[in-house]
């Protein structure tokens, strides 16, 4: 399954570069990840964005009112939908005002990272290392304690 990340606004925080640009040079060993900037904008424009953008993929939208999953439930889901024939996913990262309602209802999966509202660039972080933890279980490498 290839991996889209869209994210609303450009990089600022100069911890969260150096960050994304480890977790996705890890990530390029086990598959494609690919880390998309949109522009930002009111809540509407946003998620009207993030919506064509990851039209025709499975819609991950990334909210902190979302379903709160562990690691291995998170790396079941995505095995099931490889399993399924599933090409393609995207993660969705909104603006400073989140998402709208629309958007969370098209969405595959709501997924809360934590009950605690990120930084939009902290929770693209978290999320890459989420997806390198997941791709070395799936390998059945040791970085996953
Ligand atoms: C600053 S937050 C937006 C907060 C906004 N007040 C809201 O109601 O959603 C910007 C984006 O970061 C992401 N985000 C922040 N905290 C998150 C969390 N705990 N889990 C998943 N995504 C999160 C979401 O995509 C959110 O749209």
């Amino acid at each position: 399954m290839k991996h889209q990340i869209i994210v609303a606004g450009k990089p600022a925080l100069a911890y969260a570069k150096t960050g994304t640009a480890e977790y996705l040079k890890r990530l390029k060993r086990y598959g494609s990840y690919d880390l998309k900037h949109i522009k930002d904008g009111s809540s509407e424009d946003v998620s009207q964005r993030l919506l064509e953008g990851s039209e025709g993929t499975l819609r991950i939208v990334m909210d902190e009112r979302g379903e709160s999953l562990n690691t291995a439930q998170l790396t079941k889901k995505i095995n099931a939908w490889e399993m399924r024939g599933v090409k393609r996913a995207s993660y969705l990262i909104g603006a400073s005002d989140g998402h709208t309602e629309e958007l969370r209802q098209q969405a595959d999966l709501v997924w809360a990272l934590s009950p605690l509202t990120l930084q939009h660039e902290l929770a693209l972080v978290v999320l890459l290392e989420q997806l390198y933890r997941i791709a070395t279980i799936q390998r059945g490498e040791p970085y996953h304690r």
